[in-house]
């Protein structure tokens, strides 16, 4: 197992005490009573029934707005019903010559790298997912623009580190309180760079967007085009007259929309270069299988993209023991019926993401252990649906599955095909802020494949 930090650690044993007593069992966050769920059962449950956000998402807002992520069931609902039609799988399937091309940049970054012992490679990393996530969410090149260092990324942060903070020191959850704290400060200050950079794309798809609309008005037909989840929001929201939503509004989707993309995505990618690594017969079942499905240098396809199974069982391996929200977290607005207990109206309840992916019961006796082969036979995964919780199995889960598993497949082809990655997952120490994260990316080495 890898090592752990001290937030980390509390955060994961509410989960292996629920385990532990098999059924759900209660916390207090202050005065407040948390009900710990980690069976599938009992997760269908609470993620189809209760919609409704806890209310610690609530100090989510000042960053996301209340249209996605923390919005209130029917707001969710409308902004859900519109994104649902960008994660079409034809438009997906556009998304892989950009996700192709992005990885064999990625690839070429870490040349320097190579043969050098144990690298951090996090920072390439990120680059490189934010740069795709800002084409596929918002349709904007970066073209050179390094938002790494233009501290946006820190600032993303920043904001979570509040939320965390939050969370965690219960007399911070008082606005009158908390509005006159150093983080308040600190968090108005983060928001002016990432509201900057939102606003600037949300205005330059808008205009975009009123151009195609006067072309066509026009008579002129468009090419093809990849389209990004802006644009197909803009294309069903908005008219040359008229538009569903507000600047504002826009901007909110926006921001959900990328740091839903690219901050899931850039430390699943670590997790999988670690978990593979960590495991040198994996890799080389890995790359075997890229050569005998693409050979030296065919790139991932629609209709290759099914065939890269082992792979495929690799990916959801390494997001199943380290799933990046490892908590999900709601509110019931009725008495809510488990199979084994009743929680009460007005209730929060936590799914134990880490822990029910972690369920022997459902797993088997080497629920803790990487194993990939477990994906390959229907005898040896979990038949209950909810068995599997990292992209949170319900109503409000995850849009982005699909992409991001496509992603993941296409970042680890030229990866594996050019290098050999040697990590030790023992030696990677976790940390929960809101999200679960590694506390480095160090301890990957990087070698030319002979
Ligand atoms: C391996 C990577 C990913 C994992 C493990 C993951 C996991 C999750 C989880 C657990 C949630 C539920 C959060 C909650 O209830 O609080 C969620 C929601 C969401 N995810 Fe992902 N995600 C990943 C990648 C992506 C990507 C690549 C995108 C977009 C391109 C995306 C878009 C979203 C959106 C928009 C939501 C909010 C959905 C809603 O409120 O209806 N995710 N994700």
């Amino acid at each position: 197992m890898m090592k752990t930090k001290t937030t980390f650690q509390s955060v994961i044993s509410f989960g292996e005490y629920a385990l532990k007593t098999g059924d759900v069992c209660k916390i207090y966050l202050g005065p407040m009573p948390i009900y710990i769920v980690t069976d599938p059962e009992d997760v269908s449950t609470v993620l189809n029934k209760c919609l409704e956000k806890m209310f610690v998402y609530k100090f989510i807002q000042p960053m996301l707005g209340k249209m996605l992520v923390a919005a209130e069931v029917p707001v969710w609902k409308r902004t859900r019903r519109i994104l649902d039609l960008s994660f079409k799988q034809h438009i997906l399937d556009d998304y892989l010559e950009l996700f192709n091309d992005q990885s064999s940049r990625f690839v070429d970054s870490l040349t320097e790298d190579v043969g050098k012992g144990e690298v951090d490679i996090t920072e390439k990393i990120i680059k490189s997912v934010l740069e795709t996530s800002c084409r596929t969410t918002l349709g904007v090149r970066l073209d050179g623009k390094d938002l790494v260092n233009d501290n946006y990324i820190v600032a993303v942060n920043e904001c979570l580190e509040v939320l965390t903070t939050r969370i965690y020191r219960p007399w911070l959850m008082f606005d009158f309180i908390f509005n006159m704290s150093v983080y308040k400060k600190k968090l108005d200050k983060a928001l002016e760079t990432i509201f900057s950079l939102s606003e600037q794309m949300v205005r330059l798809r808008k205009s975009e967007h009123l151009k195609r609309l006067k072309k066509k008005g026009d008579g002129n037909v468009e090419g093809r085009r990849i389209q990004s989840v802006l644009d197909v929001v803009l294309e069903n929201t908005m008219t040359e007259t008229d538009s569903l939503y507000t600047d504002v509004e826009l901007r909110n989707i926006a921001d959900n929309m990328l740091l839903a993309a690219y901050d899931t995505t850039i430390y699943e990618m670590l997790f999988v270069i670690i978990c593979i690594g960590s495991y040198p017969d994996v890799q080389e079942k890995v790359y075997q299988e890229i050569i005998q499905v693409l050979g030296e240098d065919g790139q991932l396809s629609k209709e290759n993209l099914s065939q890269l199974v082992y792979l495929e069982a690799v990916i959801k391996e390494a997001i199943r023991l380290y799933p990046i929200g490892p908590i999900v977290a709601r509110d019931t607005t009725s008495d809510t019926k488990l199979r084994n207990v009743m929680i009460p109206k007005g209730s929060s309840i936590m799914v134990h993401v880490w822990s029910v992916n972690r369920n022997t019961k459902y797993w088997g006796l080497d629920a803790e252990e990487f194993k990939p082969e477990r994906w390959l036979s229907p005898d040896t995964v979990p038949n209950h649906p909810a068995a599997y919780a990292s992209f949170s199995p319900g109503r409000r889960g995850c849009i982005g599955k699909m992409y991001a598993l496509m992603y993941l497949k296409a970042a680890m082809i030229p990866l594996l095909r050019k290098y050999k990655l040697t990590a030790d997952h023992k030696k990677v120490e976790l940390e929960v802020t809101v999200m679960l994260k590694p506390v480095s990316g160090h301890f990957v080495k990087i070698e030319k494949r002979q």
